[in-house]
Protein backbone atom coordinates (compact mmCIF):
# COMPACT_ATOMS: atom_id res chain seq x y z
CA UNK A 1 0.00 0.00 0.00
CA UNK A 2 1.27 3.11 -0.81
CA UNK A 3 0.42 6.17 1.47
CA UNK A 4 -0.09 9.40 -0.15
CA UNK A 5 0.35 12.47 2.29
CA UNK A 6 -3.03 13.35 1.92
CA UNK A 7 -3.87 10.20 4.01
CA UNK A 8 -2.02 11.10 6.94
CA UNK A 9 -2.39 14.49 7.12
CA UNK A 10 -4.84 16.30 10.50
CA UNK A 11 -8.61 15.00 9.99
CA UNK A 12 -11.39 16.22 11.60
CA UNK A 13 -14.97 15.67 12.32
CA UNK A 14 -17.85 16.25 14.78
CA UNK A 15 -18.15 12.26 15.92
CA UNK A 16 -21.73 12.77 18.53
CA UNK A 17 -24.55 12.29 16.33
CA UNK A 18 -26.25 15.50 14.44
CA UNK A 19 -28.62 17.71 16.69
CA UNK A 20 -29.65 18.93 19.84
CA UNK A 21 -27.82 17.45 22.89
CA UNK A 22 -25.96 18.14 26.40
CA UNK A 23 -22.60 17.92 24.81
CA UNK A 24 -20.90 17.64 21.16
CA UNK A 25 -18.20 16.38 20.84
CA UNK A 26 -15.30 17.87 17.53
CA UNK A 27 -12.74 15.65 16.92
CA UNK A 28 -9.43 15.96 15.44
CA UNK A 29 -6.40 13.27 14.65
CA UNK A 30 -2.78 13.62 12.97
CA UNK A 31 0.26 15.01 13.39
CA UNK A 32 -1.19 19.04 13.75
CA UNK A 33 -4.29 18.06 15.97
CA UNK A 34 -2.75 19.97 18.93
CA UNK A 35 -1.36 22.57 16.63
CA UNK A 36 -4.62 23.41 15.33
CA UNK A 37 -6.00 23.13 18.82
CA UNK A 38 -3.90 25.60 20.17
CA UNK A 39 -4.57 28.34 17.47
CA UNK A 40 -8.15 28.13 18.79
CA UNK A 41 -8.21 27.09 22.66
CA UNK A 42 -8.00 29.88 25.23
CA UNK A 43 -6.94 27.87 28.33
CA UNK A 44 -3.97 25.96 29.61
CA UNK A 45 -0.86 25.65 27.54
CA UNK A 46 -1.66 22.23 26.21
CA UNK A 47 2.39 21.61 25.63
CA UNK A 48 2.19 21.50 29.43
CA UNK A 49 -0.65 19.30 29.68
CA UNK A 50 -0.34 15.39 30.50
CA UNK A 51 -1.11 12.85 27.81
CA UNK A 52 -4.88 11.45 28.72
CA UNK A 53 -6.19 14.16 30.30
CA UNK A 54 -9.10 16.53 29.85
CA UNK A 55 -9.00 20.52 30.57
CA UNK A 56 -11.47 22.98 30.87
CA UNK A 57 -11.00 26.43 28.77
CA UNK A 58 -13.07 28.35 25.79
CA UNK A 59 -13.03 28.12 22.33
CA UNK A 60 -12.10 31.78 20.63
CA UNK A 61 -11.79 32.49 17.11
CA UNK A 62 -8.53 33.81 16.04
CA UNK A 63 -9.59 36.38 13.76
CA UNK A 64 -12.38 38.66 15.34
CA UNK A 65 -10.81 37.00 19.10
CA UNK A 66 -14.60 36.44 19.82
CA UNK A 67 -15.69 33.88 22.40
CA UNK A 68 -17.26 30.85 21.12
CA UNK A 69 -17.96 28.18 23.09
CA UNK A 70 -16.78 26.97 27.33
CA UNK A 71 -15.49 23.69 26.39
CA UNK A 72 -13.76 20.98 28.06
CA UNK A 73 -10.51 19.79 25.93
CA UNK A 74 -9.11 16.21 25.71
CA UNK A 75 -5.43 15.52 24.54
CA UNK A 76 -4.02 12.39 23.98
CA UNK A 77 -0.68 11.76 22.49
CA UNK A 78 0.57 9.54 20.05
CA UNK A 79 1.13 6.44 19.68
CA UNK A 80 -1.33 4.87 22.48
CA UNK A 81 -4.74 6.57 21.02
CA UNK A 82 -7.29 5.66 19.27
CA UNK A 83 -5.68 6.16 15.60
CA UNK A 84 -2.10 6.03 17.15
CA UNK A 85 -1.92 9.33 16.45
CA UNK A 86 -2.17 12.84 18.09
CA UNK A 87 -5.62 13.34 18.63
CA UNK A 88 -7.91 16.01 20.44
CA UNK A 89 -11.25 16.44 21.97
CA UNK A 90 -13.35 19.20 22.16
CA UNK A 91 -16.40 18.58 24.22
CA UNK A 92 -18.14 21.62 23.53
CA UNK A 93 -21.97 22.84 24.49
CA UNK A 94 -24.37 20.08 21.78
CA UNK A 95 -25.71 22.88 20.00
CA UNK A 96 -26.04 22.59 16.30
CA UNK A 97 -24.52 26.15 15.66
CA UNK A 98 -21.79 25.96 18.59
CA UNK A 99 -21.25 22.62 17.48
CA UNK A 100 -21.06 23.36 13.75
CA UNK A 101 -18.95 27.33 14.32
CA UNK A 102 -16.23 24.74 16.41
CA UNK A 103 -16.09 22.47 13.43
CA UNK A 104 -15.03 25.28 10.94
CA UNK A 105 -12.61 26.89 13.40
CA UNK A 106 -10.49 23.63 13.53
CA UNK A 107 -11.10 23.20 9.50
CA UNK A 108 -9.73 26.86 9.04
CA UNK A 109 -7.06 26.41 11.37
CA UNK A 110 -5.47 23.81 9.25
CA UNK A 111 -7.26 20.10 9.33
CA UNK A 112 -9.25 18.52 6.89
CA UNK A 113 -12.99 17.49 7.02
CA UNK A 114 -12.74 13.28 8.19
CA UNK A 115 -14.25 10.77 5.55
CA UNK A 116 -16.73 8.48 6.86
CA UNK A 117 -15.20 5.95 9.17
CA UNK A 118 -11.53 7.67 8.42
CA UNK A 119 -10.57 7.57 12.37
CA UNK A 120 -10.91 3.96 12.56
CA UNK A 121 -9.47 3.52 8.98
CA UNK A 122 -6.39 4.94 11.06
CA UNK A 123 -6.53 2.23 13.54
CA UNK A 124 -6.32 -0.04 10.76
CA UNK A 125 -3.46 1.69 8.74
CA UNK A 126 -1.35 2.30 11.53
CA UNK A 127 -1.59 -1.21 12.60
CA UNK A 128 -3.52 -0.64 15.76
CA UNK A 129 -6.45 -2.88 15.24
CA UNK A 130 -6.84 -5.20 12.01
CA UNK A 131 -9.89 -4.77 9.41
CA UNK A 132 -12.21 -7.36 11.31
CA UNK A 133 -12.17 -5.53 14.29
CA UNK A 134 -12.26 -2.03 12.56
CA UNK A 135 -15.71 -3.68 10.81
CA UNK A 136 -16.80 -4.53 14.57
CA UNK A 137 -16.69 -1.40 15.53
CA UNK A 138 -19.52 -0.36 12.59
CA UNK A 139 -21.27 -3.86 13.82
CA UNK A 140 -20.94 -2.70 17.28
CA UNK A 141 -22.46 1.13 16.51
CA UNK A 142 -25.51 -1.13 14.34
CA UNK A 143 -26.11 -3.70 17.26
CA UNK A 144 -29.89 -4.15 18.12
CA UNK A 145 -29.47 -6.31 20.48
CA UNK A 146 -27.49 -7.53 23.75
CA UNK A 147 -26.81 -10.32 21.95
CA UNK A 148 -25.12 -9.05 18.41
CA UNK A 149 -23.22 -6.52 20.69
CA UNK A 150 -21.56 -9.01 22.67
CA UNK A 151 -20.41 -10.95 19.24
CA UNK A 152 -19.35 -7.37 17.69
CA UNK A 153 -16.97 -6.43 20.95
CA UNK A 154 -15.81 -10.53 20.93
CA UNK A 155 -14.96 -9.72 17.19
CA UNK A 156 -13.46 -6.02 18.46
CA UNK A 157 -11.50 -7.65 21.27
CA UNK A 158 -9.36 -9.70 18.27
CA UNK A 159 -11.05 -13.71 19.41
CA UNK A 160 -11.84 -14.12 15.85
CA UNK A 161 -8.55 -12.00 14.33
CA UNK A 162 -6.91 -14.82 16.14
CA UNK A 163 -8.13 -17.77 15.42
CA UNK A 164 -7.72 -16.46 11.72
CA UNK A 165 -4.47 -15.84 12.40
CA UNK A 166 -3.32 -19.32 13.94
CA UNK A 167 -5.11 -21.35 10.82
CA UNK A 168 -3.05 -18.96 9.08
CA UNK A 169 0.11 -19.90 10.78
CA UNK A 170 -0.53 -23.41 10.75
CA UNK A 171 -1.04 -23.14 6.76
CA UNK A 172 2.26 -21.43 6.30
CA UNK A 173 4.13 -23.75 8.87
CA UNK A 174 3.36 -26.68 6.56
CA UNK A 175 3.85 -24.87 3.53
CA UNK A 176 7.65 -23.98 4.93
CA UNK A 177 7.79 -27.67 5.72
CA UNK A 178 6.77 -28.48 2.25
CA UNK A 179 9.70 -26.57 0.63
CA UNK A 180 12.62 -27.89 3.47
CA UNK A 181 11.33 -31.45 1.95
CA UNK A 182 11.30 -30.84 -1.35
CA UNK A 183 14.92 -28.65 -1.14
CA UNK A 184 15.98 -30.95 0.93
CA UNK A 185 15.28 -34.21 0.48
CA UNK A 186 16.48 -36.81 3.76
CA UNK A 187 14.51 -39.94 2.82
CA UNK A 188 13.71 -41.61 -0.06
CA UNK A 189 9.98 -41.28 0.31
CA UNK A 190 9.66 -37.67 0.86
CA UNK A 191 7.41 -37.04 -1.72
CA UNK A 192 4.97 -39.35 0.23
CA UNK A 193 5.81 -37.98 3.50
CA UNK A 194 4.61 -34.37 1.95
CA UNK A 195 1.81 -35.39 0.65
CA UNK A 196 0.79 -37.04 4.11
CA UNK A 197 1.95 -33.74 5.49
CA UNK A 198 -0.19 -31.54 3.67
CA UNK A 199 -2.63 -34.13 3.66
CA UNK A 200 -3.40 -34.05 7.68
CA UNK A 201 -2.87 -29.99 7.92
CA UNK A 202 -5.77 -29.46 5.11
CA UNK A 203 -7.96 -31.57 6.50
CA UNK A 204 -7.17 -30.38 10.10
CA UNK A 205 -7.55 -26.80 8.98
CA UNK A 206 -10.70 -27.75 6.73
CA UNK A 207 -12.28 -28.72 9.75
CA UNK A 208 -11.83 -25.88 11.83
CA UNK A 209 -13.25 -23.71 9.47
CA UNK A 210 -16.52 -25.70 8.82
CA UNK A 211 -17.11 -25.15 12.43
CA UNK A 212 -16.42 -21.79 12.55
CA UNK A 213 -19.44 -21.39 9.49
CA UNK A 214 -21.89 -23.18 11.11
CA UNK A 215 -21.56 -19.70 13.55
CA UNK A 216 -22.35 -17.72 10.84
CA UNK A 217 -25.86 -18.71 9.98
CA UNK A 218 -26.74 -17.66 13.71
CA UNK A 219 -24.44 -14.29 13.32
CA UNK A 220 -26.32 -13.67 10.07
CA UNK A 221 -29.94 -13.88 11.90
CA UNK A 222 -28.14 -11.68 15.15
CA UNK A 223 -27.28 -8.93 12.19
CA UNK A 224 -30.11 -9.15 10.61
CA UNK A 225 -33.22 -11.03 12.54
CA UNK A 226 -34.81 -14.13 12.13
CA UNK A 227 -36.74 -13.83 9.59
CA UNK A 228 -40.02 -15.51 10.88
CA UNK A 229 -43.38 -15.68 8.97
CA UNK A 230 -46.46 -15.86 10.63
CA UNK A 231 -48.43 -17.40 8.09
CA UNK A 232 -52.00 -19.63 7.70
CA UNK A 233 -55.44 -19.64 6.30
CA UNK A 234 -57.61 -16.02 6.02
CA UNK A 235 -59.35 -14.87 9.66
CA UNK A 236 -57.21 -17.30 11.66
CA UNK A 237 -55.60 -14.78 13.73
CA UNK A 238 -52.29 -13.65 12.38
CA UNK A 239 -52.56 -10.38 12.25
CA UNK A 240 -53.76 -10.56 15.87
CA UNK A 241 -50.78 -13.06 16.97
CA UNK A 242 -48.14 -10.09 15.39
CA UNK A 243 -49.93 -7.29 17.44
CA UNK A 244 -49.41 -9.23 20.36
CA UNK A 245 -45.53 -10.29 19.89
CA UNK A 246 -44.88 -6.71 18.38
CA UNK A 247 -47.09 -5.42 21.62
CA UNK A 248 -48.55 -2.70 19.63
CA UNK A 249 -51.50 -2.08 17.43
CA UNK A 250 -49.43 -2.38 14.15
CA UNK A 251 -51.75 -4.61 11.30
CA UNK A 252 -55.69 -4.58 10.96
CA UNK A 253 -57.18 -6.72 12.47
CA UNK A 254 -60.94 -7.29 11.44
CA UNK A 255 -63.29 -10.49 11.40
CA UNK A 256 -63.69 -10.30 7.25
CA UNK A 257 -61.31 -13.03 6.00
CA UNK A 258 -59.07 -11.56 3.85
CA UNK A 259 -57.93 -8.14 6.02
CA UNK A 260 -54.62 -8.68 5.27
CA UNK A 261 -53.88 -7.78 1.44
CA UNK A 262 -50.13 -7.82 1.75
CA UNK A 263 -46.90 -8.65 3.86
CA UNK A 264 -45.82 -6.40 6.95
CA UNK A 265 -42.46 -6.72 8.23
CA UNK A 266 -41.69 -5.70 11.89
CA UNK A 267 -38.98 -5.50 13.75
CA UNK A 268 -39.02 -6.76 17.29
CA UNK A 269 -36.29 -7.99 20.19
CA UNK A 270 -37.72 -11.52 21.69
CA UNK A 271 -35.91 -12.64 24.74
CA UNK A 272 -32.96 -11.51 23.60
CA UNK A 273 -33.62 -13.31 19.49
CA UNK A 274 -34.30 -10.18 17.39
CA UNK A 275 -37.32 -11.16 14.62
CA UNK A 276 -38.27 -9.85 11.91
CA UNK A 277 -41.45 -10.48 11.77
CA UNK A 278 -43.72 -11.10 8.70
CA UNK A 279 -47.77 -10.95 8.99
CA UNK A 280 -49.20 -12.02 5.74
CA UNK A 281 -52.07 -12.38 3.64
CA UNK A 282 -54.40 -15.37 4.72
CA UNK A 283 -53.72 -18.04 1.99
CA UNK A 284 -56.94 -19.27 0.17
CA UNK A 285 -57.87 -19.69 -3.56
CA UNK A 286 -59.20 -16.23 -4.10
CA UNK A 287 -60.81 -14.32 -7.32
CA UNK A 288 -59.47 -11.16 -6.16
CA UNK A 289 -56.70 -9.54 -8.06
CA UNK A 290 -54.85 -7.51 -5.22
CA UNK A 291 -55.71 -10.69 -2.75
CA UNK A 292 -54.17 -12.85 -5.14
CA UNK A 293 -50.77 -10.98 -5.12
CA UNK A 294 -50.82 -10.37 -1.83
CA UNK A 295 -51.18 -14.32 -1.22
CA UNK A 296 -48.50 -14.89 -4.14
CA UNK A 297 -46.26 -13.36 -1.74
CA UNK A 298 -47.17 -15.39 1.34
CA UNK A 299 -46.10 -18.06 -0.32
CA UNK A 300 -42.99 -16.74 -1.42
CA UNK A 301 -42.70 -15.52 2.79
CA UNK A 302 -42.69 -19.36 3.59
CA UNK A 303 -39.75 -19.70 1.42
CA UNK A 304 -37.67 -17.06 2.44
CA UNK A 305 -38.60 -17.73 6.60
CA UNK A 306 -35.86 -18.67 9.03
CA UNK A 307 -38.67 -19.69 11.16
CA UNK A 308 -42.50 -20.09 10.11
CA UNK A 309 -45.65 -20.07 12.72
CA UNK A 310 -47.79 -21.61 11.51
CA UNK A 311 -51.56 -20.13 13.17
CA UNK A 312 -54.36 -22.80 12.89
CA UNK A 313 -58.23 -22.07 14.22
CA UNK A 314 -58.77 -24.27 16.79
CA UNK A 315 -62.33 -23.76 17.17
CA UNK A 316 -62.90 -25.06 13.94
CA UNK A 317 -62.16 -28.59 11.93
CA UNK A 318 -58.99 -28.85 9.98
CA UNK A 319 -59.32 -27.91 6.12
CA UNK A 320 -57.82 -28.76 3.19
CA UNK A 321 -56.25 -25.42 3.13
CA UNK A 322 -54.36 -26.03 6.13
CA UNK A 323 -53.11 -29.51 5.09
CA UNK A 324 -51.38 -27.57 2.40
CA UNK A 325 -50.14 -25.16 4.22
CA UNK A 326 -49.35 -27.93 6.68
CA UNK A 327 -47.58 -29.79 3.52
CA UNK A 328 -46.26 -26.38 2.22
CA UNK A 329 -43.64 -25.55 5.83
CA UNK A 330 -42.83 -29.09 6.78
CA UNK A 331 -39.17 -29.05 5.87
CA UNK A 332 -39.15 -25.28 7.91
CA UNK A 333 -38.38 -24.82 11.10
CA UNK A 334 -41.83 -23.53 12.49
CA UNK A 335 -43.95 -23.81 15.76
CA UNK A 336 -47.63 -24.75 14.99
CA UNK A 337 -50.57 -22.29 16.64
CA UNK A 338 -53.43 -23.64 17.93
CA UNK A 339 -55.30 -19.82 17.83
CA UNK A 340 -59.18 -19.50 18.88
CA UNK A 341 -58.59 -21.78 22.01
CA UNK A 342 -61.15 -19.38 24.25
CA UNK A 343 -63.69 -20.78 21.86
CA UNK A 344 -64.90 -24.56 22.25
CA UNK A 345 -61.97 -26.88 20.25
CA UNK A 346 -63.42 -28.24 17.08
CA UNK A 347 -59.70 -29.03 15.68
CA UNK A 348 -58.09 -32.77 16.30
CA UNK A 349 -55.24 -32.42 18.32
CA UNK A 350 -54.09 -36.12 17.47
CA UNK A 351 -54.40 -35.36 13.38
CA UNK A 352 -52.57 -32.62 13.91
CA UNK A 353 -49.83 -34.21 15.75
CA UNK A 354 -49.49 -37.34 13.69
CA UNK A 355 -48.76 -34.32 10.66
CA UNK A 356 -46.35 -32.21 12.40
CA UNK A 357 -44.10 -35.01 14.31
CA UNK A 358 -43.45 -34.76 17.07
CA UNK A 359 -42.68 -30.56 16.69
CA UNK A 360 -43.51 -27.65 18.77
CA UNK A 361 -46.67 -27.26 19.32
CA UNK A 362 -48.46 -24.00 21.11
CA UNK A 363 -51.81 -23.15 22.33
CA UNK A 364 -53.57 -19.19 22.29
CA UNK A 365 -56.33 -17.20 22.23
CA UNK A 366 -54.88 -13.75 20.82
CA UNK A 367 -58.26 -12.36 22.04
CA UNK A 368 -57.22 -13.01 25.42
CA UNK A 369 -53.57 -12.57 25.07
CA UNK A 370 -52.83 -16.15 26.83
CA UNK A 371 -50.17 -18.04 25.13
CA UNK A 372 -47.98 -15.37 23.69
CA UNK A 373 -45.51 -15.42 26.75
CA UNK A 374 -44.96 -19.34 26.18
CA UNK A 375 -44.56 -19.19 22.32
CA UNK A 376 -41.78 -16.31 22.97
CA UNK A 377 -40.65 -18.45 25.18
CA UNK A 378 -40.15 -21.20 22.83
CA UNK A 379 -38.72 -19.12 19.53
CA UNK A 380 -36.02 -17.92 22.36
CA UNK A 381 -34.88 -21.49 23.37
CA UNK A 382 -35.22 -23.10 19.71
CA UNK A 383 -32.61 -20.29 18.94
CA UNK A 384 -30.50 -20.43 21.52
CA UNK A 385 -30.35 -24.26 21.77
CA UNK A 386 -29.22 -24.29 18.37
CA UNK A 387 -25.41 -23.86 19.73
CA UNK A 388 -25.49 -20.34 19.73
CA UNK A 389 -23.46 -20.76 23.12
CA UNK A 390 -21.66 -23.11 21.85
CA UNK A 391 -19.35 -22.16 19.47
CA UNK A 392 -15.67 -22.47 19.67
CA UNK A 393 -14.37 -20.30 22.20
CA UNK A 394 -17.39 -18.02 21.61
CA UNK A 395 -15.99 -17.01 17.94
CA UNK A 396 -19.16 -16.25 16.05
CA UNK A 397 -18.74 -15.06 12.03
CA UNK A 398 -20.94 -12.25 11.60
CA UNK A 399 -19.86 -10.87 8.78
CA UNK A 400 -20.94 -11.53 4.92
CA UNK A 401 -17.43 -10.62 3.72
CA UNK A 402 -15.93 -12.89 6.50
CA UNK A 403 -18.38 -15.95 5.64
CA UNK A 404 -17.74 -15.40 1.69
CA UNK A 405 -13.66 -15.10 2.26
CA UNK A 406 -13.90 -18.73 4.84
CA UNK A 407 -16.12 -20.46 2.10
CA UNK A 408 -13.51 -19.81 -0.11
CA UNK A 409 -11.03 -20.70 1.48
CA UNK A 410 -12.54 -24.03 2.96
CA UNK A 411 -12.97 -24.81 -0.95
CA UNK A 412 -9.34 -24.03 -1.81
CA UNK A 413 -8.41 -26.68 0.93
CA UNK A 414 -10.90 -28.95 -0.98
CA UNK A 415 -8.89 -28.92 -4.27
CA UNK A 416 -5.73 -29.39 -1.80
CA UNK A 417 -7.52 -32.63 -1.01
CA UNK A 418 -8.71 -33.57 -4.11
CA UNK A 419 -4.98 -32.83 -6.17
CA UNK A 420 -3.47 -35.12 -3.46
CA UNK A 421 -6.43 -38.05 -4.06
CA UNK A 422 -6.15 -36.89 -7.91
CA UNK A 423 -1.63 -37.66 -7.44
CA UNK A 424 -1.34 -34.05 -8.48
CA UNK A 425 2.49 -32.49 -7.99
CA UNK A 426 3.04 -30.88 -4.56
CA UNK A 427 3.84 -28.06 -5.83
CA UNK A 428 0.72 -27.84 -7.66
CA UNK A 429 -1.48 -28.75 -4.57
CA UNK A 430 1.08 -25.45 -2.72
CA UNK A 431 -0.89 -23.11 -4.88
CA UNK A 432 -3.92 -24.02 -3.60
CA UNK A 433 -2.93 -24.11 0.29
CA UNK A 434 -1.65 -20.32 -0.71
CA UNK A 435 -4.86 -19.65 -2.16
CA UNK A 436 -6.23 -20.85 1.22
CA UNK A 437 -3.50 -18.43 3.30
CA UNK A 438 -4.44 -15.52 1.11
CA UNK A 439 -8.36 -15.77 1.95
CA UNK A 440 -8.03 -16.11 5.02
CA UNK A 441 -5.76 -13.13 5.41
CA UNK A 442 -8.16 -10.98 3.47
CA UNK A 443 -10.30 -11.03 6.19
CA UNK A 444 -7.89 -9.83 9.13
CA UNK A 445 -6.21 -7.36 6.10
CA UNK A 446 -3.28 -8.93 5.84
CA UNK A 447 -3.50 -8.74 2.38
CA UNK A 448 -6.27 -6.99 1.07
CA UNK A 449 -6.46 -4.32 -2.04
CA UNK A 450 -6.81 -0.60 -1.51
CA UNK A 451 -10.25 -0.32 -3.43
CA UNK A 452 -11.74 -2.89 -0.69
CA UNK A 453 -10.61 -0.84 2.26
CA UNK A 454 -12.26 2.56 0.88
CA UNK A 455 -15.77 0.68 0.13
CA UNK A 456 -15.54 -0.45 3.81
CA UNK A 457 -14.68 2.65 6.14
CA UNK A 458 -17.24 4.59 3.44
CA UNK A 459 -19.87 2.40 5.03
CA UNK A 460 -19.16 3.79 8.66
CA UNK A 461 -20.63 7.01 10.11
CA UNK A 462 -19.00 10.44 9.95
CA UNK A 463 -16.84 11.12 13.20
CA UNK A 464 -15.84 7.06 13.59
N1 LIG B 1 -14.33 10.45 24.02
C1 LIG B 1 -14.18 9.26 23.43
N2 LIG B 1 -14.90 8.22 23.83
C2 LIG B 1 -14.77 7.01 23.21
C3 LIG B 1 -13.88 6.84 22.13
C4 LIG B 1 -13.10 7.98 21.74
O1 LIG B 1 -12.31 7.92 20.80
N3 LIG B 1 -13.29 9.15 22.41
N4 LIG B 1 -13.80 5.60 21.50
C5 LIG B 1 -13.39 5.45 20.22
O2 LIG B 1 -14.14 5.47 19.30
C6 LIG B 1 -14.31 4.41 22.15
C7 LIG B 1 -13.25 3.82 23.03
N5 LIG B 1 -12.28 3.15 22.26
C8 LIG B 1 -10.93 3.38 22.34
C9 LIG B 1 -10.06 2.41 21.93
C10 LIG B 1 -8.71 2.58 22.07
C11 LIG B 1 -8.21 3.77 22.61
C12 LIG B 1 -6.76 3.94 22.86
O3 LIG B 1 -6.33 5.03 23.14
N6 LIG B 1 -5.94 2.89 22.81
C13 LIG B 1 -4.53 2.96 23.04
C14 LIG B 1 -4.15 3.11 24.50
C15 LIG B 1 -5.01 2.42 25.49
C16 LIG B 1 -4.49 2.62 26.93
O4 LIG B 1 -4.34 3.73 27.36
O5 LIG B 1 -4.25 1.58 27.57
C17 LIG B 1 -3.82 1.78 22.43
O6 LIG B 1 -4.48 0.78 22.16
O7 LIG B 1 -2.62 1.90 22.21
C18 LIG B 1 -9.10 4.77 22.97
C19 LIG B 1 -10.47 4.57 22.83
C20 LIG B 1 -15.56 4.72 22.88
N7 LIG B 1 -15.50 5.97 23.64
N1 LIG C 1 -62.25 -15.76 19.80
C1 LIG C 1 -61.10 -15.41 19.26
N2 LIG C 1 -61.04 -14.59 18.23
C2 LIG C 1 -59.83 -14.25 17.70
C3 LIG C 1 -58.63 -14.75 18.23
N3 LIG C 1 -57.62 -14.27 17.52
C4 LIG C 1 -58.16 -13.46 16.58
N4 LIG C 1 -59.49 -13.46 16.69
C5 LIG C 1 -60.45 -12.72 15.86
O1 LIG C 1 -60.45 -13.29 14.56
C6 LIG C 1 -60.62 -12.28 13.57
C7 LIG C 1 -59.50 -12.32 12.57
O2 LIG C 1 -58.29 -11.94 13.19
P1 LIG C 1 -57.03 -11.44 12.37
O3 LIG C 1 -55.91 -11.28 13.32
O4 LIG C 1 -57.39 -10.27 11.54
O5 LIG C 1 -56.81 -12.69 11.44
P2 LIG C 1 -55.80 -12.88 10.20
O6 LIG C 1 -55.33 -14.27 10.25
O7 LIG C 1 -54.78 -11.83 10.23
O8 LIG C 1 -56.78 -12.68 8.98
P3 LIG C 1 -56.43 -12.23 7.45
O9 LIG C 1 -55.55 -11.03 7.53
O10 LIG C 1 -57.76 -11.97 6.89
O11 LIG C 1 -55.76 -13.39 6.82
C8 LIG C 1 -60.73 -10.98 14.32
O12 LIG C 1 -62.10 -10.69 14.52
C9 LIG C 1 -60.06 -11.28 15.66
O13 LIG C 1 -60.55 -10.48 16.70
C10 LIG C 1 -58.71 -15.64 19.36
O14 LIG C 1 -57.74 -16.16 19.89
N5 LIG C 1 -59.97 -15.94 19.81
MG1 LIG D 1 -54.27 -10.39 8.91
Amino acid sequence: MVLTTTEFDTIAAISTPPGEGGISIVRISGEDALAVAKKIYRGKNLDKVASNTINYGHIVDPTTHEEVDEVMLSVMRAPHTYTEEDIVEINCHGGLVATNRILQLVLSNGARMAEPGEFTKRAFLNGRIDLSQSEAVMDLIEAKTDRSMKAAISQLDGNLSHLIKHLRKDILDVLAQVEVNIDYPEYDDVETMTSKLLRQKATDVHERIVQLLKTAKQGKILREGLATSIIGRPNVGKSSLLNHLLHEDKAIVTDVPGTTRDVLEEYVNVRGVPLKLVDTAGIRDTQDKVEKIGVDRSRKAIDSADLVLLVLNASEALTNEDQELLKATEDKQRIIVLNKTDLPTKINLQQIKALTKGQKIISTSAIKANGVTQLEELIAKMFFDEGITSSQNDVMVTNARHIGLLNQAKSALEDVIKGLNDGMPVDLVQIDMTRCWDYLGEITGDSYQDELIDQLFSQFCLGK
